[in-house]
């Protein structure tokens, strides 16, 4: 189980980031009003570095199923999304977009919609058969940016609205939720969320915040699970173990089920059938939502429903792509990720963080570097680990057997900037399952490195040494140059 670390429930969202470098044009600088009709959307994208911001002036209108507080002001920066209302509503808009507009194509969030009726019959279904009663188990699979993380935020959303706990389940690691890039994480959404956090579950509550879940956070310092399927698979069945024993030590939990976000790279089934009926099996998903892709479709229908027998039969829904759901280039995803890190360590402008400094000798640090399988050149997922490959000498542990995940490394200046993960495990005496394995319990920053005294300044989100657990360092999170100047 991973520490309360402060600085946990702040990365959530791209929302709420630093003050604009740019002076706001004179356009920009003043309100206008957007009159919404009923089942439309507010449609907008902000570059890094400009401020925008939203406020519901008259009627009822929502982000990605939460609802906005009337008269209340919402700051975006670096951000892509969609107010939307269903009776109409009045919005009061201040800043500049790269793009805005209203959306009327909105289909797809009645499909949404019903698809949250039908998981609360699932939900009732549950409750009324006892103590046994499990709720829906439900992956959602697709390619790159057809909108499945919004699907998964509005289903939480609106569970949560109803008076469930959904556990929402990350397991694409280019997006951390609740923590940076590098993580996989399970959270059960608590009674109250929030626009800023995305799910409502931040370590650090606000005045009227509610009860704190901790996230379980495990770590894949990889872009992807296909960088090394047997690693990802073996880490998904421990990861399951905990996360469907939470459920079961909890009825709420339990009956509220829990909704699974899948990376874009799994959208593939041919080839990557047997990650996707690992995590089928392991967490015993009872509904698939996939979203746009009709052959996708057609490959897990056949597969999954299709030519099972009745009892082990899944069914398949196929969902509408928002007509808002835009991709983002590789600059825009990098900088989000760099955002979320930031956020991880200074907060956001309403509840700031202080983030603690520690000097550690080289004598008192573990530090694992974990090794891609693949021999992928994706630059952007490059890091100085990877790059400078050579620059490191294992230290003759066994780790650096080849097929090895993680090798021992010494400190060196190439850490600079980077981030590690500090694992619930010790850094001695450890073989690479166990640091595989072990949950996350927060994330330093490697603020110096000096080669001449032998210590390295980190920057940590908590106060509290670490003790001897074992830090990994891989391509996720990605180094964030200018953190600490
Ligand atoms: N209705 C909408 N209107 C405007 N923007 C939207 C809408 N739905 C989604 N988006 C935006 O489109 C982008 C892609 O959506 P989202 O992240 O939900 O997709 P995804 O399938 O999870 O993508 P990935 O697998 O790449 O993470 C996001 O920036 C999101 O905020």
């Amino acid at each position: 189980m991973a520490f309360s670390l402060p600085g946990l429930g702040l990365a959530a969202d791209n929302s709420f980031a630093a003050p604009s470098a740019d002076l706001p044009s004179a356009k920009s600088q003043v309100a206008r009003t957007e009159r919404l009709g009923e089942r439309t959307e507010w449609r907008f994208e902000v570059a890094f570095g400009k401020n925008y911001s939203i406020k519901l002036t008259s009627g009822e209108a929502e982000l990605w199923g939460t609802e906005l507080a009337p008269s209340q002001t919402y700051n975006f920066s670096g951000y892509k999304g969609a107010i939307f209302t269903w009776q109409g509503c009045s919005l009061e808009v201040l800043g500049e977009a790269e793009s805005e507009y209203v959306g009327q194509e909105t289909e797809y969030a009645v499909e949404w919609l019903n698809v949250h009726g039908m998981l609360e019959t699932l939900r009732d279904e549950a409750a009324a058969a006892g103590v046994h009663g499990e709720g829906p188990r439900v992956l959602v699979v697709g390619p790159d940016a057809v909108g499945k993380s919004s699907l998964v935020r509005s289903l939480t959303a609106w569970g949560v609205k109803v008076g469930r706990t959904p556990t929402v389940l990350n397991l694409d690691s280019r997006e951390g939720l609740l923590a940076p890039a590098g993580s996989l994480t399970a959270v059960t959404a608590s009674s109250q969320t929030e626009v800023e956090s995305g799910y409502g579950i931040a370590p650090v509550s606000g005045p009227t915040a509610s009860p704190v879940k901790t996230p379980l956070v495990y770590g894949w310092p990889f872009p992807s699970p296909t960088e090394n399927s047997e690693a990802f698979k073996a880490l998904l069945t421990h990861a399951a173990l905990h996360v469907t024993g939470k459920l079961e030590a909890n009825t709420d939990a339990k009956r509220s089920g829990l909704i699974v976000d899948t990376p874009g790279s799994l959208n593939d089934p041919k080839s990557n059938y047997d990650i996707l009926s690992h995590i089928i099996s392991e967490f015993s998903i009872t509904l698939i939502l996939t979203i746009g892709s009709e052959r996708l479709y057609n490959d897990l229908n056949r597969r999954f429903n299709q030519s099972r027998g009745d009892d082990k039969a899944i069914p398949v829904l196929r969902l509408t792509k928002p007509g808002g759901a835009v991709e983002s280039d590789a600059s825009f995803l990098k900088q989000a990720r760099a955002q979320n890190v930031r956020q991880y360590f200074f907060g956001l402008p309403q509840i700031p963080l202080n983030p603690h400094s520690h000097s550690v000798p080289f004598s008192e640090l573990n530090i694992y570097r974990a090794k891609s399988a693949s021999t992928s050149d994706d630059q952007d997922f490059k890091s100085g680990a990877a790059a400078e490959d050579d620059d490191y000498e294992p230290d003759g542990a066994s780790h650096d057997s080849p097929g090895a995940l993680y090798e021992k490394i010494e400190p060196s200046t190439a850490l600079m900037a980077s981030l590690v993960a500090i694992k619930l495990c010790p850094g001695t005496h450890v073989d690479d399952r166990e640091i595989r394995d072990s949950a996350v319990m927060g994330y330093l920053y490697v603020a110096d490195v000096d080669e001449t005294k032998k210590r390295v300044r980190f920057l940590a989100p908590h106060p509290q040494r670490w003790g001897d657990r074992a830090l990994v360092w891989g391509s996720l999170p990605e180094p964030v140059a200018d953190l600490v100047t």
